[in-house]
């Protein structure tokens, strides 16, 4: 074959790819449109009985040169790709989703900006347990000019007969302390009845792993004009995580912080696994604020300061952490929370780590 006759079948199988792309595309606009009436009927996006129908009528009309499995494999290749431009056409039509709005979205906690661009800290005690015992906490959080305190007042312990928070008498005391040292509260709300009353001692929600897909919980908090902080599930994948915020948002909320506490893994030298990664993928994602608990996901006290600065590395925009003022006798989490001393040794480090890299 000469060079010429190359050149000239090459020409044509180019004018050939562009009709072949016009086509896929005037396809693909089909099927996106196919993607849209089936997330409103709520319906499966992988249909395989479609699949085997439309394989069969091509085999039907095929009269070569391509053979039939080759056929199969082509056309198998064009509705996997139709798949995934409906899933992403989904994912980016997500109130939460970054493509739908590019600005990050700042959780305003009285006057402290979430998500500016400058790391933010919650800091408290896992449980509350007493007046003293929150005041010391909240003292010392003031004493470092910070503003958000922590505390649990009802708590979901795996065991029925561990220590389940002292309920409304605990939001109590953290409304008091918070009144006196001018800190705002981040507290745990389990159950959807309780958020209405709770909302006049708290600042910020706190929606724990163990309810992140507690779907009428996340209505509900949604229907309030409060901060929300939306812990990730022990399990939940990251897309499982967004379409929690997604609840939140789509009741009119959007004053969402989404939090990485760790997940499950085979691993058992932290109590968690750290899912670094989930925070930029996060940032990419959705235009919420993201904080990494590193209480939770480490579960070690020896580690909480190179996670922390990990977060912060990586474009976290808050650590939240535990501490108490006599961590041994705690009522929950004895062995991983700070006490003051190391908390005032952690804060120094994470700031000076802070101003040696530019946060
Ligand atoms: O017809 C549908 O229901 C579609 O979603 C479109 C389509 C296709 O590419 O033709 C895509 C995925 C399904 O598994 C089946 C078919």
């Amino acid at each position: 074959m000469k060079k010429h006759d190359l050149d000239n079948l090459r020409g044509r199988v180019d004018e050939l790819n562009v009709k072949v792309l016009e086509l896929i595309n005037e396809r693909t606009s089909l099927v996106q449109e196919i993607g849209k009436v089936k997330e409103k009927q709520g319906v499966n996006r992988y249909d395989p009985i479609r699949e085997r129908e439309m394989l069969n009528a091509l085999v039907e009309s095929n009269n070569g040169p391509v053979p039939n499995g080759v056929l199969e494999q082509i056309f198998k290749g064009i509705f996997m790709s139709a798949l995934e431009i409906q899933e992403d056409d989904i994912k980016n039509a997500l109130l939460v989703s970054r493509k739908r709005k590019a600005e990050d979205t700042i959780v305003n906690v009285n006057g402290l900006e979430i998500g500016n661009g400058t790391p933010s800290f919650i800091f408290g005690p896992c449980a509350v347990e007493s007046y003293e015992q929150v005041l010391a906490v909240a003292e010392s959080i003031k004493s470092k000019g910070l503003t958000m305190l922590r505390g649990g007042a009802y708590k979901p312990r795996t065991s029925p007969y561990d220590f389940q928070g002292l309920g409304l008498e605990g939001l109590k005391i953290l409304k008091r302390v918070a009144d006196e040292t001018g800190l705002s509260v981040v507290a745990e709300i389990i159950t959807p009845s309780h958020l209405e009353e709770a909302l006049e001692y708290i600042d910020v929600v706190q929606i724990g792993a163990r309810n992140m897909q507690n779907f009428e919980l996340l209505k509900e908090a949604g229907s309030f004009n409060k901060p929300v902080l939306l812990k990730r599930g022990l399990a939940a994948t990251l897309d499982e995580f967004i379409h929690a915020a997604e609840y939140i948002v789509s009741k009119g909320n959007s004053q969402i912080i989404l939090c990485e506490r760790g997940i499950r893994t085979y691993e058992r030298a932290t109590r968690n696994t750290l899912d670094i990664s989930a925070v930029p993928i996060l940032k990419q994602e959705t235009h919420l604020p993201v904080y990494v608990d590193v209480t939770h996901s480490t579960g070690r006290k020896d580690i909480l300061l190179p996670t922390a600065k990990a977060a912060i590395a990586v474009g976290a925009d808050g650590v939240m952490a535990e501490v108490h003022p006599d961590p041994a006798v705690a009522l929950s989490d004895a062995a991983q929370q700070m006490d003051i001393p190391q908390f005032d040794e952690f804060y120094a480090e994470i700031q000076k780590f802070m101003n040696t890299h530019g946060s």
